[in-house]
């Protein structure tokens, strides 16, 4: 007799007997009494598999952090306790905490007779020397049997019975078939296991850990210093190996310092799970200080020198069941945290008194909260409901299911469909609570952090849902529907129409047309400019047209850019989360009606550090990239010393303010779960930063007219945001200390700089009507776009150049007081250009831009009409921002009441402004 055993894989089910005979089943195949354990296979060693095991109970014990374990049988035939291994997963456990359904399993141990048997369903990685040590059978004396019932044909048997003796007491038996186990779990990674041996010499005690590894299979690394360990290590992690076991020679701290070495690995990333051990002198087990400060310092286990090659051979056994099994199925976790991370839904986990202890990235959209804001504090704090009813229903185990209200760092209350779930972890009252939230109605319209306009017609957000960011879909659904009449009634169109076709041909012809679009062929003469106009004339025109405008006329040698100079010093605030008003603004950073001006007020001219570190924060970047954030910080530090603190608009607050409104565009996006992967995130986020970095302050048509060494290494052709995108690399890649992209793999970094060139590139405005004429044809067109465009990621690199675009003359769409500042500050740079071309006799390139004479409402009415206007309906209808409409509108009315009144020069509009710094107008 003896278990039946699990249909399904990595699953059990038993229907043990009393008195059930000496057996050891696998896979419910029947072996003889005698039979030899099956080998294992390969999940079986690996996974985390359910195993049914009738133990006696005077064989187990509970262990101190609550799992139930065996109790070793010595090979003398005495018993010893198993411990509890490293102190994060126990030794041989039998139920651990996690994996037990309810607490009626501990009872059943723990309140039998002494020596009666148990069945208990187990999830772990066991082994056929844990299984016998349970049974107290040896190799020779287990028998496998197995029920011949209990297993579904066809289906494979990976459980593990195993039974007693058949004299043995009738069994108190507890049953657990696979629909016990509720949650399905993750199996771990099966890796080809790596040893990293560091031992100073290589002696007699070296060359036993070497062979005993070469045993198990392990592929074995031998360096003799700190610094080649940690070279090592450094390298297996850039080319995404790693190494499982570490083993340090600690036997004299003359060669090494094995203390000093398992510290540092433990602090590098990427090792936090990596099993240090160390091979100490017999000596050191006498007295435990030395052994202590080795564990202190992060080593999994102290071993004893041996030449003894069996051994050292069991020890290392023990070591990969014990110690190294359990950390590949604890790093599955990271997979699941990240899922929990990622999900849409808003995940809320609280202990027992109702403080949180975990919220994902959803949760901090729903509370517009930052992490660190969130955890640790009180429930209560987020929620305008009582919440004594949660608390009484966790404490007896049910479920809550209501709606409660949710309060917003706004003090906005939103009603919000929560369901709360209590878990056990330890123990049998619950230790956590797991809140999962849903609006009534299924809307998620609270995410956005404006309010809409009620002119503003639009789809329902749940057409454009999306689980993952598909811009084809997008396109075809949402978009199409809520705003294709707006879209397609734009004034842009592809060069050549389809009528009166077949089908067929007008496929044909959207592909010709997709060709052509490629080849350049719009061109700014898309939109008429009014010759009655010279203002908006002069603008534009400078800004659409290329260089050869301009290239009949005269030209001067003279440089204005800096050259020489690419090593400015960048100072970087040491504790920049010290200051609390930064800290406060920064708060309000993926606001549209973020003030910026303040940010560098505060900052003392340094809002792209703190914004860009804000930014990077928020999205993940450090995690992205890899990269530790003080890299970052001095990547931005450099960064922004690149850019011209004289530069009146080009200066680091624009390059901050792109990044801001990339931020807020890229948060809407993912609102509207239009979801762009991190590395987009993280690649749009450093182009925006970075799009205008050594800006001279003067037009690319300036530096043509002027032969700059730079319009002569461009040929004319794009000079400045070439300059941009070539100057971003040299300086990053120039220095390892702000190299952001170093732990990037080879085809990552080549696809993430291929992506940030393009979006830099993208900001140039000669190409305006290109960028938006294409954007518009494939996410406005009734065409599928997959058929417009060849695949999804060109579909995504026009999405992600309109971003850009958008986020870098957005400043006519923000709130009316940050509009006017900016307006001047280009107007000033404008006029110092001119003022620059009267003095040195170049060709003026926007005559009309004299601070004598120039009306800026004017150029701003100009600027709304011809550049801004269409774009910003087109990227609207995309992401549904609403309130870069509504600003637009209300700037656009400024700008021509300004006019109206005669009110025209920077010094009438600016003594009508009140200071920047206070909260717009326009805002709310
Ligand atoms: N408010 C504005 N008025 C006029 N021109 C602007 C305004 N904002 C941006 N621009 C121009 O648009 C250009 C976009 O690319 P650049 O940042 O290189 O340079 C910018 C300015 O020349």
């Amino acid at each position: 007799m003896g278990c039946s055993t699990s249909a399904l894989p990595n699953s059990a089910s038993t229907t043990a007997a009393p008195g059930v005979g000496v057996g050891v089943g696998i896979g419910g195949n029947g072996g003889g009494p005698n039979a030899p354990l099956p080998p294992l296979d390969a999940n079986e060693k690996d996974g985390s598999l359910l195993f049914c095991i009738k133990l006696r109970r005077s064989r187990m014990r509970r262990c101190s952090c609550g799992a139930v374990t065996l109790q070793q049988q010595n090979g003398d035939g005495s018993t010893g306790s198993a411990t509890c291994g490293d102190n994060i997963m126990c030794n041989q456990v039998l139920l651990n905490p996690q994996q037990t359904k309810n607490e009626s399993d501990y009872e059943k141990l723990s309140t039998g007779k002494k020596d009666s048997i148990v069945t208990v369903a187990a999830l772990g990685n066991f082994t056929h020397s844990v299984v016998r040590r349970a049974t107290g059978t040896g190799s020779t004396g287990t028998s496998g049997t197995s029920s011949s019932g209990g297993g579904r044909p066809g289906h494979r048997k990976s459980s593990l019975a195993l039974a007693l003796t058949p004299e043995d007491e009738p069994m108190d038996v507890y049953t657990r078939n696979l629909m016990d186990l509720k949650y399905p779990t993750v199996l771990p990674p099966n890796p080809q296991l790596k040893a990293l041996l560091v031992f100073h010499k290589s002696d007699s005690i070296c060359e036993v850990v070497t062979l005993a590894c070469q045993r198990h299979q392990l592929d074995v690394t031998l360096v003799k210093s700190k610094e080649e360990a940690l070279d090592t290590l450094q390298k297996s992690y850039a080319t995404a190996q790693c190494y499982h076991l570490i083993i340090i020679d600690a036997r004299s701290t003359k060669g090494l310092d094995a203390e000093h070495i398992a510290r540092t690995i433990r602090h590098t990333h990427g090792h936090h799970l990596t099993t240090i051990i160390a091979v100490c002198k017999k000596s050191f087990f006498e007295k435990d200080d030395a052994l202590i400060a080795l564990l202190d310092a992060g080593v999994n286990r102290c071993i004893a020198e041996t030449t003894n090659l069996a051994m050292c051979s069991v020890e290392l056994k023990q070591i990969l069941h014990s110690i190294i099994r359990p950390h590949n199925v604890m790093s599955t976790q990271q997979a699941l945290y990240t899922a929990l991370h990622r999900l849409k839904e808003v995940v809320l986990i609280t202990d027992d008194l109702l403080r949180i202890q975990y919220a994902n990235r959803a949760t901090e959209r729903l509370l517009n909260m930052r992490l660190d804001e969130i955890i640790s504090k009180p429930l209560a704090d987020i929620f305008v409901s009582d919440l004594s009813t949660i608390s009484e229903q966790g404490k007896s185990i049910k479920e809550f299911d209501g709606i409660l209200t949710v309060r917003r760092k706004n003090q906005e209350g939103i009603p919000m469909h929560v369901r709360v779930v209590p878990v056990a972890c330890i123990g049998s009252a619950p230790t956590h609570l797991i809140f999962n939230f849903d609006i009534p109605g299924g809307g998620m319209d609270f995410i956005a952090t404006l309010p809409q306009p009620k002119e503003a017609p639009r789809g329902s957000l749940h057409s454009v849902r999306r689980c993952s960011f598909d811009v084809r879909s997008i396109a075809s659904d949402g978009l199409r529907r809520t705003s294709l009449a707006k879209l397609t009634s734009l004034p842009l169109e592809a060069p050549i129409t389809k009528e009166n076709c077949s089908a067929d041909e007008a496929r044909l012809i959207d592909k010709v047309l997709e060709f052509l679009k490629r080849e350049g062929l719009y061109s700014p003469q898309m939109k008429e400019i009014r010759t009655d106009d010279p203002i908006a004339t002069d603008l534009i025109g400078a800004l659409l047209t290329g260089p050869s405008v301009y290239s009949s006329r005269r030209s001067s040698n003279d440089s204005i850019i800096r050259t020489g100079n690419s090593t400015r010093t960048a100072i970087v605030p040491a504790k920049m989360k010290a200051n609390p008003i930064v800290m406060e603004l920064l708060e309000e950073s993926l606001s549209w009606d973020f003030d910026i001006f303040k940010l560098e007020e505060i900052t003392d001219y340094h809002p792209l550090l703190y914004l860009g570190m804000e930014m990077f924060r928020r999205f993940d970047v450090f995690a992205t990239l890899n990269i530790d954030e003080n890299v970052c910080k001095a990547w931005l530090a450099v960064i922004e010393a690149h850019y011209h603190k004289s530069n009146t608009y080009h200066n680091s607050t624009h390059a901050a303010d792109v990044m801001q409104a990339t931020g807020a565009f890229i948060t809407q996006l993912t609102n509207r779960e239009m979801v762009m992967d991190r590395m987009d995130e993280a690649t749009a986020l450093i182009a925006a930063a970075a799009h205008d970095v050594d800006h001279p302050g003067r037009s690319s048509a300036f530096l043509s007219n002027s032969n700059n060494p730079l319009a002569i290494l461009y040929n004319d052709l794009t000079v400045l945001e070439n300059h941009h995108a070539a100057i971003t690399f040299k300086l990053t890649l120039g220095d390892d200390k702000i190299n952001i992209f170093k732990n990037l793999d080879k085809e990552t970094y080549k696809s993430a700089r291929s992506t940030i060139i393009d979006m830099i590139l993208a900001t140039e405005m000669t190409r305006h009507f290109e960028h938006l004429a294409k954007f518009v044809s494939v996410f406005g067109s009734e065409v599928e776009p997959r058929e417009l465009v060849q695949s999804e990621e060109e579909t995504s690199i026009l999405m992600r150049r309109m971003l850009i675009k958008v986020a870098d003359v957005s400043n006519p769409a923000r709130p009316m007081q940050y509009c006017i500042e900016w307006a001047r500050r280009i107007a000033e740079e404008y006029f110092m250009q001119t003022d620059e071309e009267k003095q040195r006799h170049l060709p003026i390139v926007m005559p009309m831009f004299d601070r004598a004479t120039c009306s800026i409402p004017k150029s701003q009415i100009g600027f709304i009409e011809y550049i801004i206007q269409d774009m910003m309906h087109a990227w609207d209808s995309f992401i549904d921002m609403p309130q870069l409409i509504t600003c637009m509108q209300i700037n656009y009315s400024q700008w021509k009441k300004y006019d109206e009144q005669g009110v025209n020069t920077l010094a009438d509009i600016m003594a009508k402004q009140p200071p920047v710094g206070n909260k717009p107008s326009n805002s709310k």
